[in-house]
């Protein structure tokens, strides 16, 4: 339920909008004059939404707009006789949708939903700001990413041996390091190492130092990030790369909690949590003999799989509200929305580089897209494979053979959907399209068990 203000002098209209918004089960505050509106907005609270009209008695609503600042709350301009350069002074002030008079019911409450889950979606964002300056940057609320939390947060404070897996790009070293965070070693070195990056002598080198003269370059002693993060995490991540003969040299100091430089004699005790990340098939690597068995159940006590980002499309929205936002902050640039096709085919997208390559994309569109992003801001792999997944049609030819009914259903199911997508789930242009009425859409959509992909929102305008 949310708080909404309606700023109307037509008695009828204002009526009218007041009763649909108590229907949808909204808390509704209602005034005459742009006066009158700002009188309670000044005392508070501030509604989550104002609906304003703008053309009132003595102020106007740009007027109001305008005296209320940065303290207006989000506003929809309802309107039937404003001028073009009234709508777009609104449009420039930041105001959320404009309805024009006169307004189907659908219009009306279609805007107001939109623009309430955009609230929501943004209120979510700074909550999440909020957290990630309290050190829990990991984002998500998917089902999936939960999980991966809930298990981040009960084996943080063990001594629980923590292998992280996942697809490359999908949140390993952030896990690890959040891992850290939540962990007794927090005021202590985070230290991390790519296996894969180095080869196999320079990483023992880094990992365990090394003695002056160990070999010719060795001018002056090392120490290795076993010392360096002594008393707090090594994140070993690619472990699956790592050097078969130099698993061995690893294993022993995890067992005896001794690390000797190279060309030493002498042994010094480190006390390092060691979290370790692949995206290899260790155990497959165990039974090809590349990787060793031992080692594995050493590192693997508790192993955390982190999902790839296309089973978890339900996060997709939220992260990149977030991070458009954060990156037009960071370059200084003005906030920008994103359409909702935009969305929708952020969403359909099956992102192979994760939330590396959606972060990737977001910096980019912040500072080429235009305001809102529009699906053609998109980069073509993603814009060709959203607009062939909305033209998908059957290849007849590459048909088995099956029933006439099963065949109808199929083509009819794969019709409807490509309508579904094209229209951005709009209920009533499909039904519109097809010549066919809304409730005999909805009983087909249950029907033939087309099931909108997560994140995508149904419009009934
Ligand atoms: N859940 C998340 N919320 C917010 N940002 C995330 C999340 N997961 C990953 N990121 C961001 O995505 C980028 C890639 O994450 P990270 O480097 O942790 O992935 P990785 O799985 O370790 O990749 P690789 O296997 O290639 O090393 C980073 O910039 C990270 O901050």
């Amino acid at each position: 339920m949310s708080r909404v203000l309606v700023v109307e002098d037509n008695k009828k209209i204002f009526a009218h909008m007041v009763a649909l918004l108590r229907d949808e089960g909204h808390e509704v505050d209602g005034v005459h004059s742009a006066e009158a509106a700002q009188m309670v907005l000044r005392a508070g609270p501030l509604p989550h939404l104002v609906l304003l009209d703008i053309r009132l008695e003595k102020q106007s609503g740009i007027d109001l707009i305008r005296a209320m600042g940065k303290d207006m709350p989000p506003t929809i301009v309802i309107s039937g006789e404003a001028t073009i350069s009234e709508a777009l002074a609104a449009l420039r002030m930041g105001i959320h949708d404009f309805v024009e008079k006169p307004f189907s019911d659908e219009r009306f409450l279609c805007s107001v939903r939109n623009c309430l889950e955009k609230i929501a979606l943004q209120e979510k964002v700074r909550e999440l700001e909020a957290r990630r300056e309290r050190g829990q940057s990991l984002l998500g609320e998917s089902a999936a990413m939960r999980r991966v939390l809930t298990q981040i947060t009960k084996v943080a404070p063990t001594k629980g041996r923590v292998l992280i897996t996942g697809e490359s790009g999908t949140g390993k070293e952030l896990v690890a390091s959040t891992i850290h965070h939540l962990s007794k070693r927090r005021g202590k070195p985070f230290v991390k190492i790519n296996c894969a990056a180095f080869p196999v002598h320079l990483i023992e080198d880094e990992l365990f130092g090394h003695v002056r003269g160990a070999f010719t370059d060795a001018r002056q002693p090392k120490r290795g990030l076993f010392e360096e993060a002594h008393g707090g995490t090594l994140f070993l991540d690619e472990i699956g790369d790592m050097d078969y003969a130099l698993q061995a040299r690893l294993l022993r100091v995890l067992e005896d909690g001794k690390v000797r430089r190279i060309g030493d004699t002498q042994e010094r005790e480190v006390d390092v949590r060691v979290v370790a990340a692949t995206n290899c098939d260790l155990q497959g690597m165990i039974a090809e003999q590349k990787f060793r068995e031992d080692l594995y159940y050493r590192l693997a006590s508790i192993p955390i799989e982190v999902p790839p980002l296309r089973e978890r499309r339900e996060d997709i929205p939220l992260l990149v509200t977030y991070y458009i936002e954060n990156f037009c902050r960071e370059h200084q640039l003005r906030a920008k929305s994103l359409a909702p096709e935009t969305l929708n085919a952020l969403v359909n997208y099956h992102w192979p580089g994760n939330i590396r390559e959606l972060k990737n994309l977001c910096e980019r569109l912040s500072i080429f897209g235009g305001d809102p992003i529009a699906p053609d801001d998109l980069p073509s792999p993603i814009f060709s494979e959203v607009a062939e997944e909305s033209s998908g049609l059957l290849r007849i030819s590459e048909l088995k053979a099956m029933s006439l009914k099963a065949f109808k259903n199929r083509c009819e199911k794969e019709f409807l959907e490509t309508m579904l997508i094209r229209t951005n789930w709009n209920y009533v242009e499909v039904a519109k399209a097809l010549e066919i009425n809304r409730s005999y859409l909805h009983q087909k959509i249950t029907g033939l068990g087309i099931q909108r992909k997560k994140g995508l929102k149904a419009t009934e305008s």
